[in-house]
């Protein structure tokens, strides 16, 4: 840290070519060598307004704090002006954000809740902790240069159990000591998880999100619910400790929402089935060395795990967000797998994809409404600094008006999951599968919606900068760009809505009229 102190007079002496200083928000910076290599050019920094004077304003116009916290660029500061104090900071970590709506009402002082206990409170700090410190990093770094995460925050994530708490309460969290035993394994529940999924959805980086794992959290379940205990006990221990990759196969070029026109084919030989045929759109698949897949089979459809042998071959599929994800097309070339390996009935694996499908679609909305949430503080805090016409934008009605919009829709979304995520918790998973599945279909749908017109409103609030991979916009820039996935994964928006009406209809009381 720069000890030296100056004067805003002694600062303004330096102001030309070879010597040139500024202060931002009470530290004084010596750009002289930084002016030929700044990206927005070396003349704006000798404007009047500018050299040697205080220009924090005119930074905060155009750069986020971040900026000044890379490390080549912090070491521009050589001091602080006398008697002014820093005041703007980056959240420590584990801090809540005091923008309103940038956090849930459980989480703003001051309101109560009827879902949530201080246990879930003390765990939230935990984990947002873990992810600013550990995880939130990492994701930024992979969403940006496609890598998939590193094995070493794999395993840190591992230590704390952050792998197996994504799969929701159950046995398999037995003995596991959670987030550094701020919450016991009997004491989680799916407000917990929903924590997991919220936290890690933070960071402005969609395709990281699914890079951490999502493929277990939706291919180990089928394992657990309906593997065999010898496969049990060789398969989840090494994926919950990151050491083996899972991914759900289900999706082929010729099948996707409509799972029952797969033509991946299993065809019995003695012990073993023969796998045939592609998949498409398969999460983690790059990396994966187990695939939970959806095949045809003489007597219906059936699940079975798949070990990655020379005969299964995985491309990558360029999509629209970051290849961390592991986005990949696979082939299986008859493929020899046990026949013990079989997760449920044979013939009965509509029923496994289908009930496996509520909590990957609650964990979709968890995130997803977590990412809402951010981009809501972001159009706050760009509304309120943005300067247009000697004005923030904040006094424009129109931008008031968006704003108003995206922050019912996130609130209206928050409160639909906490109720639905309390009935999770006091349901059975069987009860959870024939009375949630059109509840939590409904707020898929309304969730993603709400996300196209919120990547739609906070686009036009940010303008140009919206546009643009890094810089001032980057995260509406990522949101905007990959909220369509979330309207598609899982289940296709328009689907959801009539999956949910249908299932209501089922539930109709033959003797009700008018
Ligand atoms: C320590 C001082 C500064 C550093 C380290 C710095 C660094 C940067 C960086 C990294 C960018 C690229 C965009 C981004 O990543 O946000 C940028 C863009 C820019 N900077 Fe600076 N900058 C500094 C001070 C200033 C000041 C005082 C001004 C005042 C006018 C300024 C004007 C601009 C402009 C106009 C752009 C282009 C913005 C855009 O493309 O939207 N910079 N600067």
């Amino acid at each position: 840290m720069a000890a030296k102190e100056y004067t805003a007079e002694e600062v303004a002496k330096h102001n030309k070519e070879g010597d040139l200083w500024v202060i931002m928000d009470g530290k004084v910076y010596n750009l002289s060598r930084f002016v030929d290599l700044h990206p927005g050019g070396s003349n704006v920094l000798f404007a009047e307004s500018i050299a040697g004077k205080d220009a924090t304003q005119a930074f905060f116009g155009l750069h986020r704090l971040e900026v000044l916290q890379r490390p080549q660029y912090a070491r521009l500061q050589i001091g602080t002006i006398r008697d002014e104090e820093s005041v703007i900071k980056a959240p420590a970590p584990g801090e809540l954000s005091r923008v309103p709506y940038a956090e849930p009402t459980w989480l703003v002082s001051g309101f109560k809740s009827p879902y949530y206990t201080e246990g879930h409170r003390k765990f939230q700090t935990a984990t947002r902790t873990f992810f600013m410190v550990v995880v939130g990093p990492e994701m930024i770094k992979c969403e940006e240069n496609g890598q998939r995460i590193s094995q070493e925050v794999v395993d840190k994530m591992s230590e704390v159990n952050v792998i197996a708490m994504r799969l929701g309460p159950g046995k398999h969290l037995q003995g596991r000591t959670l987030m550094n035993g701020t919450v016991k394994p009997e004491e989680f529940d799916y407000f917990h998880e929903a924590i997991v999924h919220a936290e890690l959805a933070r960071f402005g980086s969609r395709g990281a999100i699914e890079g951490l794992l999502a493929g277990a959290v939706i291919g180990l379940p089928p394992v657990l619910n309906y593997g065999s205990p010898e496969l049990q006990a060789r398969i989840v221990p090494e994926v919950l400790s990151g050491k083996k990759y899972v991914a759900l196969a289900i999706s082929e070029a010729f099948a996707g929402s409509d799972v029952s026109g797969i033509q991946t084919t299993a065809v019995r030989d003695g012990d073993f089935w023969v796998v045939t045929g592609t998949k498409k759109w398969i999460t983690n698949g790059t990396f994966a060395d187990y695939f939970t897949t959806g095949c045809k089979t003489e007597t219906g459809f059936t699940v079975i795990l798949i070990e990655r042998d020379d005969n299964v071959s995985t491309k990558a599929i360029k999509t629209s967000y970051s290849s961390v994800a592991g986005t990949a097309y696979v082939t299986f070339d008859k493929v020899r797998v046990p026949v013990g390996n079989t997760l449920g009935e044979i013939g009965n694996g509509m029923s496994v994809i289908l009930s496996n499908f509520n909590h990957e679609r609650w964990m979709g909305m968890c995130a997803g409404l977590s990412a809402q949430r951010v981009v809501v503080e972001e159009c706050m805090k760009w509304a309120s600094q943005r300067i247009v016409f000697g004005k923030p934008l904040t006094s424009q009605a129109v931008i008031r008006a968006k704003l108003a919009a995206m922050i019912s829709r996130v609130e209206a979304g928050q409160n639909w999951l906490e109720n639905i995520t309390f009935q999770m918790n006091n349901m059975s998973y069987a009860e959870t599968s024939s009375k949630l599945a059109g509840p939590i279909a409904l707020l898929k749908q309304f969730v993603t919606r709400s996300g196209e017109q919120t990547a739609k409103d906070s686009t036009q609030i940010f303008g140009g900068r919206a546009l643009t991979v890094t810089g001032m916009g980057k995260v509406i820039e990522n949101f905007h760009r990959t909220s369509a996935f979330d309207a598609i994964l899982a289940g296709a928006e328009d689907v959801m809505a009539d999956l949910g009406v249908r299932q209501a209809m089922k539930k109709m009381p033959s003797t009700a009229r008018l």
